[in-house]
């Protein structure tokens, strides 16, 4: 699990993230939602140490990421995968090569135990024919695929998704949904994903937070973000017509 307490972030003296507290669950899709400049992105910054929040707790298991010794943060930082948005691969390394890139960096194992590993990632999202192939010449779906089999080559406890179905088509949208959800109970991973496409909210938010201006408005799960009552999340829910 990971807990965060009292999370605040500003720039320049703007407030972007506001005492924020949520838990995100293991062995489930947490999602964090809300309009476009909510916070969402600086949220999934402060939790990774991308960025240093001025304030509040970060809690991987009950590590203080944020106060924890060196080889502390190390270790939560090598059980950390991260799936950017567009993928982020190397245009230059192999669809192997940039599955391998965490190992190759992180651990000392021999090329064949490496690329036996990040052969078994891709088998698990369907690519393990495209081992050989360049980022140019693979589909969006299919990089997605590839930035997921990366963001598990380490065998990750907590997977940060950051819109994962941004620029997909509709139907390779819901596989990448479907395979995140279906690698989370796997793994039983505690798995985070920011996300403004509503249809991926009903299909994965097993919990949810939605912010706006940076503030912790709502919590809950798919069954009840229609019913919530918080008239800031109905007029979100109305301007994407679901
Ligand atoms: N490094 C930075 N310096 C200054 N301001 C920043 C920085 N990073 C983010 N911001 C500001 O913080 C606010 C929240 O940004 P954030 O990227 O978290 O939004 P978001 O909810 O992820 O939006 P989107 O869905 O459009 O990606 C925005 O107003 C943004 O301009």
């Amino acid at each position: 699990m990971i807990e965060i307490k009292g999370l605040s972030k500003s720039f320049n003296g703007r407030v972007v993230l506001d005492d924020i507290s949520a838990n995100f669950q293991q062995g489930k899709t947490n999602m964090v939602i809300g309009g476009s400049g909510t916070g969402k992105s600086v949220l999934l910054k402060c939790m990774i140490g991308i960025l240093v929040p001025e304030r509040g707790k970060v809690l991987y298991d009950g590590r203080d990421f944020l106060k924890a010794h060196q080889d502390v943060v190390k270790e939560i930082r090598r059980e950390m995968g991260v799936l950017f948005q567009g993928g982020a691969l190397f245009d230059s390394k192999s669809v192997l090569e940039n599955v391998r890139f965490p190992l190759d960096t992180l651990t000392s194992q021999t090329l064949e135990e490496k690329n036996a590993q990040a052969m078994l990632c891709l088998q698990r999202v369907g690519l393990e024919s495209a081992a050989l192939l360049m980022p140019s010449e693979i589909s969006g779906g299919m990089k997605k695929r590839v930035g997921i089999a990366r963001a598990i080559v380490m065998n990750p406890k907590y997977l940060f998704c950051d819109e994962p179905n941004s620029g997909l088509d509709p139907l390779t949208a819901v596989k990448i949904d479907y395979l995140i959800q279906e690698i989370t109970q796997e793994y039983n991973m505690t798995t985070v994903v920011i996300s403004h496409d509503m249809n991926s909210v009903m299909r994965m938010g097993e919990s949810i937070i939605f912010l706006k201006d940076g503030k912790k408005i709502w919590e809950g799960n798919s069954d009840t973000f229609h019913h919530s009552g918080v008239p800031e999340l109905e007029e979100f829910l109305s301007t994407k017509l679901v």
